[in-house]
């Protein structure tokens, strides 16, 4: 079965003070590695952005936010829209260790629900979660009516909260870097560090 990975990047970065999506490590962009990972679970890839001119380079589809400036929740709306496939994995373009088979247990879940969320020590992860197709339409409701926040729109639709003991169950052994998402300078440079404290096995960031 198609699924497809879409990776959010049409944010502004203030914090960063420059793109996140195209800092470095090692070699490839944060998207790339976040692109190459995605690759190994879904068949189709999109950005969403609002910067087509940033992402030729990645020879992707790109998709352009519908509802501008109304932040990530417009992001999924526009990616999910332009989605040919009903399953679809979201991830943030400042998520560089996101790991595509926690994507693949993510993706699992639509079996019987219209969105898996991740919920880790206690923090929700809308942005690396899974959602169907048409999904798209209430949250173009929720848009609409100005609720942007992403939380409460999980309570609309059929969502399965992935909590760490269903993860312990699937046998899954998440760690905490799959979550690591760099808003500022500081946590760009903790990102390398623990790019460069991986194990080469578990992860090839060269
Ligand atoms: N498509 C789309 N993606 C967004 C939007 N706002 C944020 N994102 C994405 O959502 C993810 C998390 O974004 P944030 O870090 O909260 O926001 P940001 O605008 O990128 O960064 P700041 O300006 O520092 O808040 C990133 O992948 C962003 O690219 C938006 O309006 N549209």
């Amino acid at each position: 079965m198609r699924t497809t990975g879409i990776i959010m990047a049409g944010g502004k970065s203030s914090r960063m003070g420059k793109n996140k999506a195209l800092l470095k490590i090692g070699e490839k962009t944060v998207i790339e590695h976040i692109a190459a990972e995605l690759e190994k679970t879904v068949t189709d890839l999109m950005i969403v952005t609002n910067t087509i001119e940033d992402y030729h380079f990645l020879n992707l589809p790109m998709v352009e936010d519908e509802w501008k400036g109304m932040g990530p929740l417009a992001g999924i709306h526009a990616g999910l829209k332009a989605s040919k496939t009903d399953k679809n994995l979201v991830v943030a373009c400042d998520m560089p260790f996101v790991s595509s088979k926690l994507g693949e247990i993510l993706l699992g879940f639509l079996d019987d629900f219209d969105a898996a969320v991740p919920n880790i020590s206690e923090q929700l992860h809308p942005l690396f979660a899974a959602y169907r197709k048409n999904v798209h339409e209430e949250i173009s409701h929720s848009l609409q009516k100005q609720e942007l926040r992403i939380r409460q729109f999980f309570q609309k639709i059929n969502t399965k909260i992935v909590l760490e003991e269903d993860l312990q169950m699937l046998h899954f052994p998440y760690q905490d870097h799959h979550f690591f998402n760099m808003n500022h300078p500081e946590e760009f440079e903790e990102a390398l560090k623990l790019a460069n404290g991986y194990p080469k096995e578990s992860r090839d960031l060269s």
